[in-house]
């Protein structure tokens, strides 16, 4: 029943709403725990164990699923405070991870009920929230058509140029001003692929739109947090009552707007024939097929751009993270990069093939220290049995990729920094790995643009420069430590970059000023 019809002959009272919820909760727990009992579910610790742990304790949950997963073997079952009974699977090995995500994707891949984020906000138009069904293939439709492989390579030209004028920008500008730079060209190219514009700059109001959008999605995708994702009754009390969805609604009002302008930003520039293949231009292609709204368009097309920058930019701060802590790992590549592409001119896309070393160190720099450690939790479409474990449909299932990461058979040491794990290693696994980017049919669709961009850059930089220590007599060996797993930045040392030679100045002035000709084939956004 639509809510507006909905009428309440009086109002209930303040108590009422309170208690008939919590007691809800604790019935719908009790209920859950018993019917699961009555199956083996994989093993974990208790409820009660769970809620006295998290009391004392402000262990980061990677952390601990991977402790608990040391006693409880490599999937386990965790009910706690937070999920009020709802099951959730923790995958901490790279088997379980694959049997089930990969190999069982027909049934691994929706995500949990989410009603704050994905049903109040984003009015069910998000797609990394999206629940099994067709929505969720004509979103994986359109990622996949606009960020395969192949149709990635189509990205490559603008990757290149932003990458230029960042350098150009990297040997002018003080070490302060480094994350603006490095920011600004990976919004350009996250932007372009979402709305088939570049940003050639980024103004202050437009950073904090994406400052709250990102901290607004880091912290309600988490399932089961709020009371109403458990009694999404709750949504049939009147409006004034709903105390859950004021900031939700603004959050929603907010991007909405915003995503928008951007849309018909990209109506000018596909009417004036450029822009095609990117996602607007193709959700718009497909807008009467799949019966969206504009604000639909607008809000799925948003996915490359929301997901692509602060992941991409934090791969990007562990990259000078490893250089500054393992120089050697520098030295290596940087010889490796003199070797194949010379001092005369910069590297590029055509030396991919003969740069194996920094190939393997992109992979290393994400096992090393993943960006998202437990990803995005994936849901169970029906009830499923592994290794004689019962997982019943609608448990949110996440894999622990911190831990997955730290399986010391696959990865000896897995603290140190070390690119050549992945150099020759002929099995599947390593030759193909992408754990720093999910499993299966959720798999991160960017990773390939994710990929390029940081090829581009980490090579060019490392032609040019050094990455020096700000600090005076820097000692790695003292600043080694077991790194945190993080859902954002890593904690990171100042830095500069110190030209590695004279000779390069004038090759990165030139291709700067050809990179200016060039970014014009591309329209920029105008943020009003
Ligand atoms: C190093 C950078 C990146 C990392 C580590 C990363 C990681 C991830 C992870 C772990 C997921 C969840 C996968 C799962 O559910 O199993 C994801 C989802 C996603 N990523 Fe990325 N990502 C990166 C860059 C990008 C880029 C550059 C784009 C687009 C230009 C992008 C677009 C997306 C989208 C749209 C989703 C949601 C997919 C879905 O729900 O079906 N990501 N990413």
């Amino acid at each position: 029943m639509p809510q507006h019809v909905l009428v309440f002959s009086e109002p209930p009272s303040a108590l009422w709403v309170v208690a008939l919820p919590l007691l809800g909760v604790c019935a719908k727990a009790l209920l859950t725990r018993i019917l699961l009992l009555r199956k083996p579910l994989p093993p974990g610790p208790s409820f009660f164990a769970r809620w006295w742990h998290d009391l004392k304790s402000n262990e980061l949950l990677p952390v601990k699923f991977m402790r608990w997963s040391e006693v409880y073997g490599g999937v386990i079952s965790v009910m706690d405070s937070v999920h009020l009974g709802q099951n959730t699977i923790v995958l901490c090995t790279p088997k379980a991870a694959t049997d089930l995500l990969e190999k069982r994707g027909n049934i691994y891949s929706s995500r949990p009920k989410n009603v704050i984020a994905s049903d109040i906000c984003y009015r069910g138009f998000k797609g990394s929230l999206q629940q099994a069904g067709t929505k969720l293939k004509r979103f994986r439709t359109l990622m996949n058509a606009t960020m395969n492989a192949d149709a990635s390579r189509s990205y490559r030209p603008l990757e290149d140029a932003e990458s230029r004028l960042l350098l150009r920008e990297l040997l002018e500008v003080s070490p302060n001003k480094y994350v603006d730079h490095v920011q600004r060209a990976l919004h350009s190219v996250a932007f372009y692929s979402a709305y088939g514009l570049r940003i050639d700059h980024l103004y202050p109001e437009h950073t904090e739109f994406y400052r709250k959008l990102e901290k607004f999605f880091r912290e309600n995708n988490l399932p089961g947090k709020y009371l109403v994702d458990h009694f999404p009754i709750l949504l049939y009390l009147p409006s004034p009552l709903q105390w859950f969805r004021k900031a939700a609604d603004e959050q929603g009002k907010n991007e909405e707007l915003f995503f928008l302008q951007c849309l018909s930003q990209t109506k000018m520039v596909v009417s004036k024939g450029s822009s095609f293949g990117t996602t607007a231009a193709r959700a718009l292609e497909k807008q009467k097929l799949y019966d969206y709204s504009d604000a639909e368009v607008a809000i799925t097309s948003s996915a490359p751009y929301t997901a692509g920058v602060m992941t991409t930019y934090s791969n990007f701060e562990v990259f000078i993270l490893a250089m500054l802590l393992y120089p050697r790992a520098m030295k290596q590549a940087q010889s490796d990069i003199d070797a194949a592409v010379g001092r005369e001119r910069l590297p590029s896309f055509e030396d991919l093939d003969s740069l194996p070393y920094i190939r393997a160190l992109i992979k290393e720099l994400g096992r090393w220290h993943p960006p998202a450690s437990l990803g995005l939790p994936h849901a169970t479409s029906e009830d499923d049995v592994y290794e004689g474990m019962f997982i019943p449909a609608g448990s949110t299932v996440i894999a622990n990729i911190y831990a997955i990461t730290r399986n010391t058979e696959l990865f000896p040491e897995p603290e140190e920094f070390r690119p050549e794990r992945f150099i020759n290693n002929p099995d599947p696994f390593f030759k193909n790995y992408s754990v720093t980017f999910g499993f299966g049919r959720r798999i991160c669709p960017g990773q390939h643009i994710a990929n390029d961009q940081l090829f581009v850059l980490i090579t060019r930089i490392l032609w040019a420069f050094d990455i020096v220590a700000q600090e005076d007599g820097f000692d790695p060996l003292r600043h080694r430590y077991p790194l945190r797993p993080r859902f954002g930045m890593v904690p990171s040392l100042p830095y500069k970059l110190v030209p590695r030679a004279e000779s390069i100045r004038p090759i990165i002035t030139e291709e700067g000023l050809l990179a200016e000709k060039d970014v014009q084939a591309w329209e920029s956004f105008s943020f009003k």
